[in-house]
């Protein structure tokens, strides 16, 4: 065993990892890097990037074929799958390797798992790493769910379906939130036959259900077979096909079975109950500091708070600023979500029913953006587009805010801000937005409450 010392040890190089690791390398302090698989994370090589790539040339597609005047591009598989690889570096990560240690870092290839505490040690690939501070930001895997004879059938997960090679001829999609949605859409585009099964009533089912709806419409409009409110009790193979025999009686067949039922925590082999610290289903419980014990932080999926990257880098932010001395609380109000569908699905805030559990009394409008908006009409010959608000009658602040229209990722930002930084209704309603654009809509939908 090698004996090393540090100032900090980040465990898992995703984007929560890397953003607190290059801010502490940056202030001059001794930091080793531990990654066991890519440095970048699921987000940069099986999950983010990929999936938006991939989403991308479809959209333009779709975009270019939906406008005046344009005899619109066509994907090409071969083309999109090699710029697919480009974006995840070919699944190397040598040069962010070589990159964190000529900043003086010390990178370590392996699992790593904690062996002491007071002061904290690391073991890794033979070595012992002993520092004051250990960052644990593992990510997330995908969850497997409990379902009669799944490994008889050809399973694929996010890792799959975002570095395939060819497209399926047909695929089960079990699951349709953030991944199903975009994963799901990306395949039925590529002429591959979907059937996305639904546990819950509507897809999007953290979302206002009109969110819901409007997904499923979407995705039926892409030739997807969307089965809500059933879920798979028992898989087998039928010749080639994976068959899933669903709790209403049906079935549904394809070629894989992709799961986007949710992700689990990293924290398998990272030994925490060895030295005191509890861990549960939902992860590395942390404080507003992002501390799970004095010394110990987590950032990232690990810590069971909203999957995002925005989330993790943010957590990265503020782990790297309380290490440094700072007292630095972290505040998830306003953090908008959004799923890269075309078009895409964006919110931010309370759905009504939140609203209503957390004691607001709340009240909303939608609005047909295609009724009240120019743009629509001038970016598209068939205009799509509807937003909704959530307010609070008695305080008169805005909750929540949701889009599905195009570029709709881009203009939460503006409901984004008026929810964290708590801009009111009335103050909303004296605001100016440039026309032609969508972010009129939420003038719209503010004018269209009723308070
Ligand atoms: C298909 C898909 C698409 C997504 N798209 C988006 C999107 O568009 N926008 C968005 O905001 N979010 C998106 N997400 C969510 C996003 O990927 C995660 O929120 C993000 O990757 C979390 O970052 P992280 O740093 O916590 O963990 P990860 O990215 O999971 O990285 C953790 C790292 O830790 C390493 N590790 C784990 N255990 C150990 C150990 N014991 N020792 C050493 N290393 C270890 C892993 O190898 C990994 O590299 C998507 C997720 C999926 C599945
Ligand atoms: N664009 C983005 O930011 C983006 C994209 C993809 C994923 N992500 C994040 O990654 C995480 C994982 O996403 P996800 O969509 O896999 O998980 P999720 O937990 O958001 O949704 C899983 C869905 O699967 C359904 N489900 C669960 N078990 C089922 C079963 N047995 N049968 C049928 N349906 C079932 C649930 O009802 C739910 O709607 C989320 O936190 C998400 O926000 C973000």
């Amino acid at each position: 065993m090698v004996n090393d010392q540090y100032d900090a040890v980040v465990i898992g190089m995703g984007p929560g990892g890397e953003v607190a690791a290059s801010q502490l390398i940056k202030a001059g302090k001794r930091v080793a890097v531990v990654e066991r698989e890519l440095i970048g994370g699921e987000c940069g090589y099986w999950a983010c990037i990929p999936s938006k790539t991939l989403l991308r040339p479809l959209e333009a597609a779709a975009g270019a074929a939906g406008v005046a005047g344009l005899d619109g591009p066509h994907p090409d598989w071969a083309g999109m799958r090699s710029y697919r690889d480009t974006m995840i570096r070919h699944l190397d990560d040598s040069k962010q390797a070589e990159g964190y240690r000529s900043q003086g870092a010390a990178v370590f290839r392996g699992s790593a798992h904690l062996v002491d505490r007071d002061p904290w040690v690391v073991a890794v690939d033979g070595h012992r790493l002993t520092a004051e501070h250990v960052i644990v930001a593992t990510g997330s895997s995908a969850s497997k769910p409990p379902i009669e004879g799944l490994e008889e059938v050809e399973v694929w997960t996010n890792r799959q379906a975002t570095t395939l090679e060819e497209i399926p001829g047909s695929a089960v999609v079990v699951g349709g939130s953030a991944v199903g949605v975009e994963l799901g859409q990306f395949l039925a585009r590529m002429g591959c036959s979907v059937t996305m099964v639904q546990r819950g009533p509507a897809l999007m089912d953290r979302e206002e259900p009109r969110v819901g709806e409007l997904a499923a419409e979407t995705l039926r409009g892409d030739g997807v077979d969307v089965r809500t409110g059933t879920a798979p009790r028992r898989a087998y193979r039928r010749g080639r096909e994976s068959v899933l025999e669903l709790d209403d009686g049906s079935e549904a067949v394809g070629d894989v079975v992709l799961l986007a039922t949710g992700r689990s925590p990293r924290l398998e082999g990272l030994e925490l109950d060895r030295v005191g610290v509890e861990t549960g289903r939902r992860g590395l419980a942390v404080d507003e500091r992002c501390r799970a014990a004095p010394g110990l932080w987590a950032v990232g999926d690990v810590t069971g708070v909203s999957m995002f990257t925005h989330v993790a880098k943010y957590q990265g932010r503020i782990v790297a600023s309380n290490i440094l001395g700072g007292d630095r609380t972290a505040e998830y109000t306003g953090v908008p979500r959004v799923v890269f569908a075309d078009p895409e699905i964006a919110a931010v805030g309370l759905t009504a029913e939140q609203a209503r559990k957390e004691g607001y009394d709340p009240v909303s409008a939608e609005v047909d953006l295609t009724e009240g908006l120019a743009r629509p009409w001038t970016y598209e010959t068939s205009p799509r587009g509807h937003a909704g608000v959530v307010a609070d009658r008695t305080g008169r602040g805005l909750l929540g805010a949701w889009a599905v229209a195009p570029l709709a990722g881009e203009w939460i930002h503006t409901a984004a801000l008026a929810v964290r930084e708590g801009i009111g209704i009335d103050r909303l309603r004296e605001g100016v937005f440039q026309f032609p654009t969508y972010s009129e809509g939420y003038m719209l939908a503010v004018e269209a409450l009723d308070m």
